[in-house]
């Protein structure tokens, strides 16, 4: 198989590069007015809400549509100059139903690889094996018309998988499917990343969603970059632990900053302690019994990624799914 199963994403170059992009449509819309980010391998979600620019930074990456100002790298290719090189590095999945219901999925897969350059009986070989990474083997000879939504929307991840790609672009990948589907539709995105070391950029405007199959989250609002960052930063920082006694909080909070711990004071008789390992309650206890104090409450408390982006404006739905699948 020519996948690269090192658990290993393919190049270190940067999937996409973007300098003060902008997208202005014929309708005077500015769909991204200043967009500057660079975007890193890795399963990186693309955050915003409706209308927020994430299909057309998906198409601009695609040189479907050229930038009205600035400039954006894929893969360190024009989208535009280089399209053909670009197609063949890159699979894309767009948001809408774009399947011809009357056809069969393994030959539709295997004629999207086809028009991908790969010769007859490899791209045959290829639309089975993807298809059965999708979890469609079985069901790969029924008419595309007749299957449901989350098969459909594995067919257009197996026809963006189909010739090998080193990124994905995945536009909304669980639209329409029901909580059950689209936990399903992410693990599978999880498993592209991490078994097959394809990188992957998730768009979603459900940021609860995705956080938890992505190594970055990159959120946009408005065309603007809002937060790019690291999902291990974001939980290394807010690891915290809270500790509360029922007196003298103050030589507590002496005590643990004497070990080298970072203690600020949180409520009346609690503490933030910052926990970068679990080292960190076993020197909790030990001070605590040392003091001769009474513990009262000694908590984790991990922070939703969530309240990093907490500036992105959420939507009713996102609430809704966030409820739903915690
Ligand atoms: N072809 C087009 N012509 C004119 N305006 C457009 C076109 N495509 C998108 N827009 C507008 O550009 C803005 C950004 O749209 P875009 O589709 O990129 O956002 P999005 O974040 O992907 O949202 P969605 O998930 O709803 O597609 C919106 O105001 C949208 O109405």
């Amino acid at each position: 198989m020519p996948w690269n199963t090192a658990g290993q994403y393919r190049r270190r170059v940067p999937l996409i590069e973007t300098r003060a992009l902008q997208k202005r449509y014929d309708n005077a819309v500015t769909a991204l007015a200043d967009l500057t980010v660079t975007i890193e391998p890795g399963v990186v979600g693309l955050v915003g809400v409706n209308g927020a620019g994430k299909s057309t930074l998906i198409k601009l990456a695609l040189g479907l549509l050229e930038p009205t100002g600035g400039s954006i790298r894929v893969l360190d290719l024009d989208p535009v100059r280089d399209a053909e090189k670009v197609r063949a590095r890159v699979g894309y999945m767009p948001e809408h139903d774009c399947l011809p219901p009357d056809m069969i999925a393994a030959e539709f897969v295997t004629h999207m690889a086809r028009i991908s350059g790969l010769p007859a009986a490899m791209a045959r070989d290829r639309a089975s094996e993807t298809l059965r990474h999708v979890g469609l083997y079985e069901e790969r000879y029924r008419r595309i018309g007749g299957y449901s939504t989350g098969m459909k929307q594995r067919v257009k991840l197996a026809q963006a998988l189909v010739h090998d790609p080193e990124l994905l672009l995945l536009d909304e990948p669980t639209n329409g499917l029901d909580p059950a589907g689209r936990r399903a539709m992410l693990d599978l995105v999880h498993r592209i990343g991490t078994e097959f070391g394809i990188s992957v950029v998730v768009c979603s405007h459900l940021l609860g969603e995705i956080e938890r199959i992505c190594t970055s989250l990159v959120a946009i609002d408005a065309g603007r970059l809002l937060r790019s960052a690291t999902l291990d930063s974001m939980t290394q920082v807010r690891d915290l632990v809270v500790v509360e006694v029922d007196e003298d909080v103050n030589k507590l909070a002496a005590a643990l900053t004497a070990t080298g711990l970072d203690v600020r004071r949180h409520e009346d008789r609690a503490l933030l302690v910052q926990a970068d390992s679990d080292a960190v309650y076993d020197t909790i206890r030990d001070t605590v019994a040392d003091l001769d104090l009474a513990l009262h409450r000694v908590e984790r408390q991990r922070h939703q990624v969530a309240d990093l982006f907490r500036d992105l404006p959420r939507t009713e739905e996102e609430t809704r799914v966030v409820n739903a699948t915690a």
